[in-house]
């Protein structure tokens, strides 16, 4: 489907979508647990794919008519053996945790998904699980899937590098709750995108789980139950998702957006309201309320790290863009893993719109503010962020922006175009 978007105006309030992170989480501990309500979800391609792993594994999952609440029925913490491959899809949280839940079964899980997915790192998480004394192997032997996972595991130590995905570890210590005998995770390099691994320790607890930071890395302790506080998880609003209506806001408010939804958790990509008022963005966020507010705004080029933040680099690189002067894009090399390598495809795809931008390893620049951003034909890279940021891009644009794949936005904002139409944009598609 390709989007048309035109230089145009936004105003009003939207709502951010629910956290795509803390949904796969909710649903995949309702799995591990006896089951649980999961309210407020977001209910996306993604999710869409965790809940059929949660039913491959011999839970269920029933959906209200409206999507407002997921009625779970878990597996109780002991996996079936699946009936059938489990297709991930394009989401790489799903295949992570669901690997580490499939080392839990006695018997075989085979795990796939699509191109984006077939091509991501899996290694350091196959190479754990077999630490663990289960099998795991990818069919071709690249590290990629699809994958094999053969348990059961009881726990144990494993050492990891954090530096390719946290999702690793979210998956270890989910998994290793329980596990007999508990899992210690040792991280062997830095942590990138540690915010995430605080997002599943936020989510455990909230389910009666225990996972500890230690000296080297995590420690979850074995023989744990999952159970939700009456029964109940409610899912907070999507920062990442957030990052592209407060980005529209600052380049292109009439007068204000508003934008609901946002009350604070453990998301590092709330660091977006940060970087934004750096910029020089007339920004509020009303905590209590969880409303952000923003003023179209003359922004400036900023050095960011976006080692903790790693799905912010597009919306990053749009703003950069605008902004007068460089915006240099820091500890950016994990960012290549994810359903493109987004380090180049905002390059690329940026420099198609007349924008200035240097890509090196692990930093990507933007000289901003030279010349205006001018409509073309870009392509969204079968990526939910490359097309929302690039849409983002084309509310400033002179002229008309066309971007390829807009249905990507299924991934994690099933319905962004509508609400960027209902706040104003000039945008349309064919589909
Ligand atoms: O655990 C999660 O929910 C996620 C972790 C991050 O991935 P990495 O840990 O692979 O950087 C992030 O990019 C992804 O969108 C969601
Ligand atoms: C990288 C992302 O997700 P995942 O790793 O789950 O595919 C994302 O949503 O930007």
């Amino acid at each position: 489907m390709n989007v048309e978007i035109s230089q145009s105006g936004v105003r009003g309030a939207a709502q951010a979508p629910p956290s795509k992170s803390y949904t796969h989480r909710a649903i995949l501990a309702a799995g591990y647990a006896d089951g649980a309500r999961v309210t407020d979800p977001l209910v996306s391609a993604d999710t869409r794919a965790t809940m059929r792993a949660v039913e491959a594994y011999g839970g269920s999952v029933d959906r209200s008519d409206d999507d407002s609440v997921l009625v779970i029925d878990g597996f109780g913490g002991r996996p079936s053996v699946p009936a059938d491959v489990i297709d991930c899809a394009n989401s790489g949280t799903t295949m992570r945790l669901v690997t580490a839940t499939g080392a839990l079964a006695d018997g075989i899980t085979v795990l796939t998904g699509d191109e984006s997915l077939r091509s991501r790192p899996q290694g350091p998480l196959l190479d754990a699980v077999e630490q663990l004394g289960g099998r795991a192997e990818s069919t071709r032997g690249n590290g990629q899937a699809p994958l094999v996972v053969k348990g059961p595991v009881d726990g144990d130590t494993v050492s990891i590098p954090g530096d390719v995905s946290s999702q690793y570890i979210t998956a270890l210590l989910m998994a290793g709750a329980v596990t007999d005998e508990g899992i210690d995770v040792d991280l062997e390099t830095e942590l990138k995108s540690a915010p995430y691994v605080q997002i599943t320790l936020e989510v455990l607890e909230a389910f009666g789980v225990e996972a500890v930071e230690t000296d080297d890395g995590f420690r979850v302790d074995g023989g744990q139950s999952y159970e939700p506080e009456g029964g109940e998880y409610a899912v907070p609003g999507d920062f990442s998702s957030m990052s592209y209506l407060l980005a529209a806001g600052a380049l292109a408010a009439d007068d204000e957006l508003l934008v609901r939804g946002a009350q604070p958790s453990a998301q590092g990509d709330s660091a977006i309201v940060d970087i934004l008022e750096r910029m020089g963005a007339d920004i509020e966020w009303d905590r209590d309320e969880g409303v952000i507010t923003t003023r179209q705004s003359s922004l400036s080029g900023i050095e960011v790290g976006v080692e903790d933040t790693p799905d912010l680099l597009p919306t990053i690189a749009v703003l950069g863009a605008v902004a007068d002067g460089t915006t240099t894009i820091t500890d950016c090399e994990h960012v290549r893993f994810k359903e493109t390598d987004r380090v180049s495809a905002m390059a690329e795809e940026l420099t198609k719109m007349g924008a200035s931008v240097e890509e090196e390893q692990d930093t990507l620049t933007i000289h901003g503010g030279e010349t205006d951003l001018t409509g073309a034909e870009v392509d969204g890279r079968a990526d939910h962020r490359i097309v929302m940021s690039l849409a983002v891009a084309g509310l400033v644009a002179d002229g008309t922006t066309t971007i390829a794949g807009g249905e990507h936005v299924d991934v994690s904002f099933p319905n962004f175009f509508d609400v960027l139409y209902d706040i104003g944009a000039d945008v349309s598609r064919d589909d």
